[in-house]
């Protein structure tokens, strides 16, 4: 389920202060059913730009467009209404709340279904009279992701996945993100420090340093070339769009 642009990011100025931006014209092309991984050391600006493009803050600069349509600046009601949804790198539960109301209350009309998550997490199945603060990491992730898929994402865009998890459970959950992408051909946004993990499941790749878009290309051609990614990191000079 590839190759209808969902989300288009055009010279997006992104940060807290007009004049003074967090992140500098950074572009992005994202197909459906397409991850691409957004890199980049701590302060880069990773979080200001999902944070953004989700209309929680407001744009600075530069234009998005979602599904053919422009978005306007700092309207996170209308960007989800139309389909793009932020995992938040807090995962933003009802931690008082259970499982199950945490899934009915994200749902919308038109949206995914209770089995349609459990399909992807069958271990929230046996949780779902659980209070969300009463999970595990690994289960608080799911049912974070849950929440997401359960509004039948367009574009989901996901802050740090692994936050507090330990590796052998993010190796669990990034396949099912890749499942959900082709599955449904929703488009997504991760990003993540585990860059080899990151880069495996991944299509495409930007390396976001100092808010500047230092690198930008296939993850295979990051795989390929190492060195490159960690030039990038340093802030070294590269070409700046590999194939
Ligand atoms: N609420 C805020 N007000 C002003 N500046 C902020 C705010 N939040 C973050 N910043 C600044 O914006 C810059 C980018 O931060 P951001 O959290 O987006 O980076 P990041 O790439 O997500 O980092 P990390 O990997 O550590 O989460 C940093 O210099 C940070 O100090």
């Amino acid at each position: 389920m590839t190759g209808r642009e969902l989300l288009t990011c055009e010279g997006v100025d992104a940060g807290y202060t007009k004049g003074r931006p967090v992140v500098r014209a950074f572009d992005l092309r994202l197909l459906a059913g397409e991850i691409t991984v957004l890199l980049g050391p701590n302060g880069a600006g990773k979080t200001t730009l999902l944070s953004t493009l989700a209309g929680l803050l407001p744009r600075l600069g530069g234009s998005v467009t979602l599904d053919g349509r422009p978005t306007h600046a700092g309207r996170a009601r209308e960007v989800a209404r139309r389909g793009l949804v932020l995992v938040p790198d807090d995962r933003a539960l009802f931690t008082q709340l259970t499982v199950r109301d945490n899934l009915t209350l994200a749902r919308r009309r038109r949206g995914g279904t209770l089995e349609q998550v459990l399909d992807y997490f069958p271990a929230l199945g046996k949780r779902l009279k659980v209070a969300a603060g009463m999970l595990s990491g690994g289960e608080q992730q799911m049912l974070a992701l849950g929440r997401a898929m359960i509004q039948n994402p367009r574009v989901l865009l996901i802050d740090e996945l692994s936050m507090g998890l330990a590796p052998v459970i993010v190796e669990e959950l990034l396949p099912i993100v890749r499942r959900i992408a082709e599955d449904t051909g929703t488009a997504v946004v991760l990003v993540e420090q585990h860059v080899r993990l990151a880069l495996e499941l991944a299509d495409r790749a930007v390396v976001l340093v100092h808010g500047d878009t230092l690198l930008s290309g296939s993850a295979a051609s990051l795989v390929a070339d190492p060195g490159l990614l960690e030039r990038a990191y340093l802030g070294e000079p590269v070409a700046e769009t590999v194939p």
